[in-house]
Parts: C-alpha cells; sequence; structure tokens
C-alpha cells in the first residue's frame, strides 16, 4: 500500500465544494466535491471525456466554475487568476520550449517569478539531477529523446517550488519502462520537498501505483474517492468495479430468492445457485430489498477453477476457456458462461487452455454486489 501523505498543518492544499462547470454542448463536470490534504498525491481516473482535465482546469484558474468554491491553501480562491494560485501545472503532450535549453526550460517559472539567479541555478541543478537530465543542461529540446522531453516538462513544473503540482497525463506517449522510471522519480521528489499533487492518467496500474488515494470520476460526477485498495477492494458504485483493475470486475445478473418455510435464501445466476440458512448476514442484506434482482461484480481472484464438488454456498459453473493472455507469473484466463465472459488466474504449468471446460467456483463472500437500478453499492458487511 502506498504510505499516507505526512500530516498536513491542518489545512488542506485544495478543497472544492460542489463545483460545478456545465459547458452548453454538454460535458464538464458537476457538483464535485474534493478535498486534497497537503503532501498529497492524488491520481484522479475516468474513462475518455469524463471531465478529469475540466476538473484540473479548474483548479489552475484556467476555467471558471458556474457553481461552487474553490478553496486553495484554506483561502478563497474562485476569484483568484492562474498565476496567482501558487500551482503548477503539466498539459498532456505539453513540449518543452523548443528555443531554450534544458537549463532555460527548467529556469522559466523561476525566472518568471523573478527569484534569484543564485537560487534559481540552485533549483535547476537539483530538479535536473533528480529527474536524469543533469546531464543534459545546454541541450536543446530536438536534441533530446522523447522520454527526457517529458522530464524537462516536469521538471519545469517542479522547479518552480509551487506547493500545488496537476499532472494531466504527464507521462502519456512514454513506453512503460520509462513511465514507471519517470513515476518513481516524481514520487522520490515529492516525498522528499513535499507539495501537493494531483495526476490525471488513464493509465490504473499507474495511477494506483502513484496515488495516496484514487479518484473516479464519470460522466462528470466524483463516483468514489479512496486508498487505491481500498476502491479496488469495496468499489462503491459497479462503474468503479468495472472500470478500476487490470481487468476490471465481470458483472453478473442475479435473482435472490427467499424461501421461508425452508428457512433458506437462494442465489440464482445463469447456469448456477446457491444456498444459504435464512440469518446469513450477507445474504440477508440482499434479500432484504424491495427488488429480488442485484447485480454481482467478480474480479479474476473471485473465480477460481476447482477440482472437487463446490459447496451449497458458493455456486460452481462450468466455463469454456476462451482465452489466454500471459501475465508475466500468472496467466489470465477468460471463459465464457452463458453470456458471461468471467476472469481468473492460472499458473502456467498447470493452467487450461482455450477450448476447455473448466469447473469455477465463485467467491462470492469477497465479491461486491450492486443495485441494478442505481448502480449503488449494496453493503453485506463483507
Ligand atoms: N472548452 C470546452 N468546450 C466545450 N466542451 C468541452 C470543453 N472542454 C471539454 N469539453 C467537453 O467536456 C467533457 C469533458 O472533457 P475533459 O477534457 O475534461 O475530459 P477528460 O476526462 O479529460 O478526457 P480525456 O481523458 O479524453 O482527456 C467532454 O465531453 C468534452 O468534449
Amino acid at each position: 500500500m502506498n504510505a499516507s501523505p505526512p500530516a498536513g498543518a491542518g489545512v488542506s492544499a485544495l478543497e472544492l465544494i460542489e463545483v460545478s462547470r456545465r459547458y452548453p454542448e454538454g460535458g464538464g463536470v458537476e457538483a464535485i466535491d474534493l478535498e486534497v490534504p497537503r503532501g498529497e498525491r492524488l491520481a484522479v481516473v475516468g474513462p475518455s471525456g469524463s471531465g478529469k482535465t475540466t476538473l484540473l482546469r479548474l483548479i489552475a484558474g484556467l476555467e471558471r466554475p458556474d457553481g461552487g468554491a474553490i478553496r486553495i491553501d484554506g483561502t478563497p480562491a474562485n476569484e483568484r487568476p492562474p498565476r496567482r494560485r501558487g500551482l503548477a501545472m503539466v498539459f498532456q503532450e505539453q513540449p518543452p520550449y523548443p528555443h531554450l535549453d534544458v537549463a532555460g526550460n527548467l529556469a522559466f517559472g523561476l525566472k518568471a517569478r523573478g527569484r534569484a539567479r543564485e537560487e534559481i541555478q540552485g533549483r535547476v541543478r537539483e530538479v535536473a539531477d533528480r529527474l536524469g537530465i543533469g546531464g543534459m543542461l545546454s541541450r536543446r529540446p530536438a536534441q533530446l529523446s522523447g522520454g527526457e522531453r517529458r522530464r524537462v516538462v516536469l521538471g519545469r513544473a517542479l522547479a518552480t517550488g509551487a506547493g500545488i503540482v496537476l499532472l494531466d497525463e504527464p507521462f502519456s506517449a512514454l513506453d512503460p519502462p520509462l513511465r514507471s522510471a519517470l513515476r518513481a522519480d516524481l514520487i522520490a521528489w515529492q516525498e522528499r520537498q513535499g507539495g501537493t499533487i494531483v495526476l490525471v492518467s488513464h493509465d490504473q496500474a499507474e495511477a494506483m501505483a502513484f496515488g495516496h488515494r484514487l479518484a473516479v470520476i464519470r460522466g462528470g460526477h466524483l463516483l468514489q474517492i479512496g486508498a487505491p485498495a481500498e476502491v479496488y477492494a469495496r468499489p462503491s458504485h459497479r462503474f468503479v468495479a468495472e472500470f478500476v483493475g487490470d481487468p476490471g470486475a465481470s458483472v453478473i445478473r442475479c435473482r435472490i430468492r427467499v424461501d421461508p418455510d425452508a428457512g433458506r435464501i437462494d442465489g440464482l445466476l445463469p447456469g448456477a445457485s446457491w444456498t444459504v440458512p435464512r440469518g446469513t448476514p450477507w445474504m440477508e442484506a440482499l434479500a432484504g430489498r424491495p427488488r429480488r434482482e442485484v447485480d454481482l461484480a467478480l474480479r479474476p481472484e473471485h473465480v477460481e477453477p476447482i477440482t472437487t464438488e463446490a459447496s451449497a454456498d458458493s455456486p460452481s459453473l462450468v466455463g469454456r476457456v476462451e482465452g489466454v493472455e500471459p501475465r508475466g507469473f500468472l496467466r489470465l484466463v477468460s471463459a465464457r458462461v452463458g453470456e458471461h465472459r468471467l476472469r481468473f488466474w492460472s499458473r502456467p504449468a498447470d493452467g487450461p487452455e482455450p477450448g476447455d471446460r473448466v469447473p469455477l467456483r465463485l467467491r462470492l463472500r469477497d465479491a461486491s454486489w450492486f443495485d441494478p437500478d442505481t448502480g449503488e453499492e449494496i453493503r453485506t458487511g463483507g
């Protein structure tokens, strides 16, 4: 798990209260409530067009909210121009200034802020060394690789010493090893220098590895925010279960039936059923709702191939293996069960092959359940 941010001085770096920005053509963000403590790394994920960039632009002051309040370091900021917000932003695919060398790029923000020459030189050297571009200070961007150019743009933002840094897909277009190296350098920098970072990423693994907290946004709404492990394990909305994780969860509509005479509760999903005695808390939580249907979200670790008969309270199904993806130490197996596709992990040595029929057990108690109408989590106390 990612370490918690250091305890701040009690004042949040950022506070958004019911912030909305709706574009006339549709899109934008809607009633966002968000508090970011000082020293936190917050990662924001969501599908394309969900409002992630709009959120950063609102914080940066490049976009005016239609409603709601933005506070930076405890003071109202709605009317504050971008340059007086004490933050630095790196835009998606933003290039370095081509006419300046690396040192000139890194010094740019500090010069604009009127800092003393010695301070600028010291800071440029420090940032450059930290980001692995210390030997390239007199090169022009055209003489750098793509990864080095990204480091320059990132360094330009970090060198300003801004207390809040907003990063919109800062590592896109880099290959995975470069991404993870640059991410590690950024984390190391932030842990040393403090400061607050809000990072928007399409890459979930990156977002999870980067953020003390992960925020999931869809259609302009903030659906969930929490520690990455918590968002993964306890998604508050069906969309979060499907979106977060690689792969996301498979969702299956189930029926819950109470048989008071027999003192039991049955669960039915396509091709399988399970039964528990009345009073079993997690199933009572599902049964005690007006609607009898529930959505079950299964992550790969909730599905396991079995060799023995399943027990009554955990259904077994037979899946037909459709595909096998090598994922390093493990393989991710996709199996078709009726109209659904379930995924599970297997070891290369004993894993099934495409076309095989595999009995699968579902670990229902660890899985998540959602209201089919609202998509909201049904808490089962698990
Ligand atoms: N200046 C604008 N004028 C009108 N509509 C806009 C404007 N900026 C963004 N939008 C719309 O608002 C929605 C959210 O856009 P935004 O750029 O915030 O999404 P995003 O989550 O950052 O997407 P991506 O991951 O593709 O970068 C989109 O539907 C977009 O078309």
